[in-house]
């Protein structure tokens, strides 16, 4: 009962608004049920002066009442039902674009750690079983409470002592909800994990396809989702089997309670103190009667099924972001691009080691500083932090002199532009791809910045040229265009600081070099942080820091470095002086023809 109060102490508070839609729903359900309550009256009427008394007057009357009063319970029970529709859904609208918001903001590592499919199952599946139990829940409640006041109010009218005589059997119905609601509860909550699963497996399976197929792993992955698959019908069934045992034990208790009414009934015709009229409109109020309370113990069922995925959700909910926007922000200014970190140390939170150590390094207004270190030495770590994922455990990293924890989210990343690892692509045209750089831009502009990145011409030879859908994972362009593509996205946005993580990786020395002349052009006056293994642009970098195990070992130019023989000069071994300076390749000279 504690879980159901503590999800409605969440969730409720997103009904406000639609609160007066709530009890105008309710005021149908009444109305409806006075309606209701009215036509078995009038029946009654009709049964014993009407038909047993074969007397037509006696039949316009009552009958042009009960026509009214049925068509009044119809108006009112659509609209009821339509509002009833409509404020659930909008309650679900707003569930569901909270949770999004909330789960947009969280750090990197939380994605790490929950599945896709799970997370998708929660956005949709678990919102739902919360509006059912938050919006339909109350309002069916209520509704079933008011129906079956009216309906033994009505039955107690008629007769009071038979009426007495049913109801002792009513705790059954309870009781008998009461029974099934745990276990119910549990199959619940392990159906939504197995549903999660499964559109993991899906979702993972089918996003992997190239691996899956190249290295037959197609019977591994059915067995995966066979195991999943398998796992979810159990829980399923297990669902069914107790909602369906839980069904039948009320029909049968229901039935015990009609034959007890007849018996009753036909005990009291027979000694003279009681109509046939009568009788039959008092059946009919205790069968009314029977179904708000048999949706009453049912409500109580899926309360319990819905609190499963009340949990599920205040998981995603409970989890905070890493960073906050500054209670105090300090006002925008136009950004020179001055980067400081001072003595920062990191620790990824749950890991018990730091992944940055005392790192303190500056990059000014046009400067090209790479960063570099074996794999695991913390680089992707310090874009990370320069991008604010997440902040530093100690020390302070600066934009122009002003702390980055003082200075408002979005107008850091509006300055600070990342190039990611992996290339991001949004579900769009090409043009929105790059126009996703700075929202707004014109044609002219997106075509200018294509043209910078090298990538206009492949986009013109394009069928559809600049019109092109791409979409994650499913993109037909290599990885060197998609990489000019996030190039240009970056020239639109025109940041004066740039943070580069492996540019070129993934890339072949061809795909690579026909990279590096846009972003040359991309780098050219802003201050540019650059991690990479590869050290090809390292001739042309103002600074080289050296990162081992989250440590700055060394720092200096390509030549001091090289001159010192230390970890770089390891590092850049294999490399001749200034690979950047080899003559263009048959590829790179077609590029620059561009
Ligand atoms: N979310 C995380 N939670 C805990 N530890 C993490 C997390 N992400 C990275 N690490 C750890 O932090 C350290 C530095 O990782 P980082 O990704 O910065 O290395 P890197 O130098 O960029 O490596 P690579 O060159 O292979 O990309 C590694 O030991 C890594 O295991």
């Amino acid at each position: 009962m504690s879980e159901v109060r503590e999800a409605f102490r969440r969730f409720w508070p997103l009904t406000r608004g639609d609160r007066k839609w709530l009890a105008a729903i309710v005021a149908c359900v009444v109305v409806s049920a006075l309606a209701e309550t009215a036509s078995i009256l009038l029946f009654a009427e009709l049964t014993d002066n009407a038909l047993k008394a074969g007397s037509l007057s006696a039949f316009w009357g009552p009958a042009g009442a009960w026509l009214a009063v049925a068509a009044l319970g119809a108006l009112v029970g659509y609209l009821g039902n339509s509002l009833a529709t409509w404020t659930a859904e909008r309650f679900v609208l707003r569930l569901r674009a909270g949770v999004f918001r909330h789960v947009q903001g969280l750090p990197p590592h939380f994605f790490q750690k929950h599945r896709q499919g799970d997370l998708v199952e929660r956005l949709t599946g678990d919102v739902e079983a919360i509006e059912q139990m938050v919006v339909s829940g109350v309002v069916g409640t209520v509704s079933a409470a008011f129906s079956a006041v009216f309906y033994s109010c009505a039955a107690l009218y008629l007769r009071w002592d038979l009426a007495l005589a049913t109801f002792v059997l009513a705790p059954l119905f309870l009781l008998a909800a009461r029974r099934f609601s745990g276990r119910i509860r549990t199959a619940s909550q392990d159906e939504r994990v197995a549903d999660g699963a499964i559109t993991s497996v899906v979702e993972e399976s089918l996003g992997n396809i190239v691996l899956t197929q190249a290295y037959n792993r197609r019977r591994d992955e059915e067995q995966r989702l066979d195991r999943e698959a398998r796992a979810w019908m159990t829980a399923s069934v297990r669902g069914a089997r107790l909602s369906e045992m839980y069904e039948q034990f009320v029909e049968v208790v229901e039935t015990l309670c009609v034959l007890a009414v007849i018996g009753l009934g036909v005990w009291e015709i027979s000694a003279g103190r009681m109509t046939l009229g009568r009788l039959l409109a008092f059946a009919a109020f205790i069968g009314y009667l029977y179904p708000p309370v048999r949706n009453l113990g049912r409500l109580g069922l899926t309360l319990t099924a819905a609190t499963a995925g009340a949990q599920r959700l205040n998981e995603i909910l409970d989890a905070k972001p890493a960073v906050d926007d500054p209670a105090e922000p300090v006002a925008e200014w136009p950004v020179r691009g001055w980067v400081a970190f001072h003595d920062v140390s990191f620790r990824y939170p749950e890991s018990r080691r730091a992944s940055l150590r005392d790192v303190t390094f500056t990059a000014g207004p046009g400067e090209l500083v790479i960063v570099t270190g074996s794999s695991g030495a913390g680089k992707s770590t310090l874009s990370k932090l320069l991008t604010r994922f997440y902040d530093p455990s100690q020390g302070a990293i600066t934009l122009d002199g002003v702390p980055l924890t003082d200075v408002p989210l979005e107008f850091l990343r509006e300055n600070v532009a990342l190039l990611p690892q992996e290339t991001l692509v949004l579900s769009g045209t090409i043009r929105e791809n790059i126009a996703c750089g700075r929202p707004g831009a014109s044609d002219e502009e997106i075509e200018q910045a294509a043209r910078e990145a090298a990538a206009h011409n492949f986009i013109t030879a394009l069928p559809e040229g600049y019109d092109t859908h791409l979409a994650p994972g499913t993109a037909a362009l290599s990885g060197g265009q998609l990489q000019r593509v996030a190039i240009a996205r970056a020239m639109l946005r025109a940041a004066p600081v740039l943070v580069l993580d492996e540019p070129t990786a993934g890339l072949d020395a061809v795909a690579a070099r026909q990279v590096v002349t846009p972003l040359r052009k991309l780098m050219a006056g802003r201050t540019t942080i650059m991690i990479t293994h590869d050290l090809s642009l390292a001739p042309d970098a103002d600074r080289i820091l050296v990162v081992d195990r989250g440590r700055l070992v060394e720092a200096g130019t390509h030549r001091e470095l090289l001159a010192r023989s230390g970890a770089y000069a390891r590092l850049a071994e294999p490399l001749p002086d200034a690979v950047a300076d080899v003559p263009p390749t048959h590829d790179e000279t077609m590029i620059l023809r561009w």
